[in-house]
C-alpha cells in the first residue's frame, strides 16, 4: 500500500464555523475532534458527543433502511453525498452490491426523469447555451479547483429514455459517484457537467416544475459551436481533465467523438465503454463455452452509435484473434427499426454502412419484407449470440429467443438496454424460453434467477466494469489520449478476471463488491498500453503500480489544521 496515503498528513485550511460543515468536501459532522471544534470554530454548532465514521455510518444506513422506494433512498443518499462525500462514499463502499442500483442504473433513470421535481441542492456545473461566450467565467465558478474526470452531457438520450433535459445532469453525477466507489478518483477531483440547450421532451417543456431552459435543442451549427466553445474552455482551464461524453443522442454522439479523440483525452461511455465492456463479457462467455469469439455469429437489434461501437469492437477483436476483417464482418447483422441493415438500404450513416450485410450474403434468403426482419435474421443467419442495445422494452420475444437456440446449443444472449425496464426480455424469460441452456448477461442489474432447480447468477454487463479504472489508468500514467488499443486492453483484463471462464463456477464477470480491485488491474493494462504507444510517461511496473496506488482515494477522514490568514 502506498507510503502517501498512509501518511494520512494533516490537511489545512481556511474554512471555519458554519462554512466548514456545509462544505462537502470537508465536512466530518459529528467527527469533528475536540481540537477541531476548539480550532475550527464549530464548539456549540454540533452535538457534544465525536463520534467515529463508522458510528455515523451505522446511524445512515438505519436511515436508509426507512425509505421503501428505491428513489426515496436515492434522494437520501444524495443528500448525504452533499453535505458530507466522505461519509458518502464510506457508506456506499460498505454495502456497494445494495446500493450502487440506487445510485446508479436503475434508479438513477427514475433520479433523471424526476431530477426537477427531486432537486435539493447545486451540484456540478450547469452550461446553459445562453451563457456560451461566458464559459471561462463559468468555469471559473467550480467549487473544484483541480479537475480531473468530467462528465458531461446534453441529457439527449438518456439511458433508454430519452430527452431529459437538464435530468441528464442525474447521469452525470451517477457516473462521477462511480470513479470514486469503484475507481478511487478523490470526489475532490470529478465534475459533473450539464449542457442545457433545450429540451424537445414536451412534457418537460409544459412541466412548471422544471428547471432548465424552455425552448427547443439548439442544433446544427449552434450545437456544435457550442461544443466547441466547451471543450475549448475546459482545455484552458483544466488541461489534463479526461472528458467523459455520456448520453448523447446518436447524431451528435460519434461525429463529436470523433472530431475530439485525437486531440483531448476523451471517451464517449455509451459508444466505447459500451463496446469494451461487451466484448469483455462476450469474450468471457466465449471461454467459458470453449468457443472462440472469431466463430461467433452475432446479431444486433439496435443499430444506433452504442451498438455500431460494439460491432466495431468486436471485428476488431476477431481480426485480432487472426481472421479477415472482411470475414469478421460477414459475421455480424445489425437490425435496426427497418430490418437487417443491407447494402442499398437507405438513409443509412457512415458508421452504419460500414456494417451492412451484401446484397450477395443474404441472396439465398427466404424473407417478406423489403429488408430482413430480426426472425428472418434469426432463421436465416443461425447466429450464436444476440444483443440488444434498442432502449426498447419486450423485443426479444419468445420466438425470436427461441428461434436462436434452434440453431445453437448454448446461446450467448445480452439484453443490455437501460434501465431495468427497457431490457430486451429479463433475465428469466430468457432462461425459460432455452430451456436453462443460455448464457445471459444483461446492463441493469438483476436478481438470480432459479429455474428448474438451478441458480442462475445473472451477470451485470455495464460499463461501470470499464470506465473507473480506465480513468484512474489514465491519471495515474497521466495517457494523452484514450485510443482503441486502451479500450481493448481493459476488455481483455475483464475477460481475464472471469469468474465462470476461470473456475467453471460463479458469475461471468467478478462481483460489484471486486470493482476497485478490478479497476486497478484494468488501470495497469490501460496505462501499460498508453505507454507502448507513445501516449503517456514511461514508467516501470513498479512506479505505475505505485502511482495507481497513490492516486486510489479512499473515504477516510483527515485531520484539519488551520491556515494562518
Ligand atoms: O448508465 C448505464 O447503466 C450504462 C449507460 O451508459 C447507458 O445505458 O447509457
Ligand atoms: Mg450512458
Amino acid at each position: 500500500m502506498s507510503a502517501i496515503i498512509n501518511k494520512k498528513r494533516p490537511l489545512y485550511t481556511g474554512y471555519a464555523g458554519s462554512a466548514l460543515l456545509e462544505t462537502p468536501l470537508l465536512n466530518k459532522g459529528s467527527a469533528f475532534t475536540a481540537e477541531e471544534r476548539a480550532a475550527f470554530n464549530l464548539t456549540g454548532l454540533l452535538p457534544p458527543r465525536y463520534e467515529t465514521i463508522e458510528e455515523q455510518v451505522s446511524r445512515c444506513y438505519q436511515q436508509y433502511r426507512s425509505f421503501d422506494d428505491a428513489i426515496n433512498k436515492h434522494i437520501y443518499l444524495r443528500a448525504i453525498q452533499d453535505n458530507n462525500e466522505t461519509l458518502f462514499y464510506r457508506l456506499v463502499q460498505q454495502h456497494l452490491e445494495e446500493m450502487l442500483p440506487i445510485i446508479y442504473t436503475p434508479t438513477v433513470g427514475d433520479a433523471c426523469e424526476q431530477f426537477s421535481d427531486i432537486y435539493r441542492s447545486a451540484r456540478g456545473l450547469f452550461i446553459s447555451y445562453q451563457d456560451r461566450y461566458n464559459l471561462d467565467d463559468v468555469l471559473r465558478n467550480a467549487t473544484k479547483a483541480k479537475v480531473k474526470v468530467i462528465v458531461v452531457t446534453d441529457g439527449e438520450r438518456v439511458l433508454g429514455l430519452g430527452d431529459q433535459g437538464i435530468g441528464g445532469m442525474g447521469i452525470s453525477i451517477g457516473k462521477l459517484s462511480l470513479y470514486t466507489a469503484c475507481g478511487g478518483i478523490s470526489p475532490a477531483y470529478t465534475l459533473p457537467v450539464m449542457l442545457d440547450v433545450g429540451t424537445n421532451n414536451k412534457k418537460l417543456l409544459d412541466d412548471p416544475m422544471y428547471m432548465g431552459l424552455r425552448q427547443p435543442r439548439v442544433a446544427q451549427d449552434e450545437y456544435n459551436e457550442f461544443i466547441e466553445l466547451f471543450i475549448a474552455a475546459v482545455q484552458r482551464r483544466w488541461p489534463e481533465a479526461i472528458i467523459q461524453f455520456e448520453d448523447f443522442a446518436q447524431p451528435n454522439a460519434m461525429p463529436i467523438l470523433q472530431r475530439y479523440r485525437d486531440q483531448v483525452r476523451c471517451f464517449n461511455d455509451d459508444i466505447q465503454g459500451t463496446a469494451a465492456v461487451t466484448v469483455g463479457t462476450l469474450l468471457a462467455a466465449c471461454r467459458s463455452k470453449g468457443v472462440p469469439l472469431h466463430q461467433q455469429k452475432v446479431v444486433f437489434v439496435g443499430a444506433g452509435s452504442a451498438g455500431c461501437g460494439i460491432a466495431e469492437a468486436i471485428i476488431s477483436q476477431m481480426v485480432a484473434e487472426g481472421i479477415a476483417e472482411s470475414q469478421a464482418r460477414s459475421q455480424i447483422y445489425m437490425v435496426d427499426r427497418f430490418g437487417l441493415l443491407t447494402e442499398g438500404m437507405p438513409d443509412l450513416r457512415d458508421f452504419q454502412q460500414a456494417l451492412q450485410q451484401s446484397a450477395a450474403a443474404i441472396a439465398g434468403w427466404n424473407f417478406s419484407g423489403d429488408y430482413p426482419s430480426l426472425l428472418d435474421v434469426m432463421y436465416c443467419a443461425q447466429p450464436t449470440v444476440l444483443i440488444g442495445v434498442s432502449g426498447q422494452a419486450g423485443l426479444f420475444t419468445e420466438q425470436i429467443i427461441r428461434a436462436i437456440k434452434k440453431g445453437c446449443e448454448l446461446p450467448i444472449i445480452f439484453p443490455l438496454s437501460n434501465p431495468s425496464r427497457q431490457v430486451e426480455a429479463t433475465p428469466e424469460q430468457v432462461i425459460e424460453w432455452t430451456d436453462g441452456q443460455v448464457i445471459v448477461a444483461t446492463g441493469s442489474p438483476f436478481k438470480p434467477v432459479h429455474y428448474q432447480g438451478r441458480d442462475y447468477l445473472i451477470t451485470q454487463c455495464n460499463n461501470s466494469y470499464i470506465f473507473p479504472g480506465i480513468g484512474l489508468g489514465v491519471i495515474a500514467a497521466k495517457a494523452r489520449l484514450i485510443s482503441d488499443e486502451m479500450l481493448r486492453s481493459a476488455s481483455e483484463t475483464l475477460a481475464a478476471n472471469s469468474p465462470l471462464a476461470n473456475t467453471g463456477k460463479g458469475g461471468l464477470l467478478p462481483p460489484f463488491t471486486e470493482l476497485a480491485a478490478l479497476s486497478k488491474k484494468i488501470a495497469f493494462a490501460v496505462a501499460r498500453v498508453a505507454m507502448q504507444q507513445g501516449l503517456a510517461l514511461e514508467l516501470d511496473d513498479n512506479a505505475l503500480q505505485q502511482r495507481i496506488e497513490d492516486n486510489f482515494w479512499r473515504p477516510e477522514y483527515r485531520q484539519y489544521r488551520r491556515t494562518s490568514n
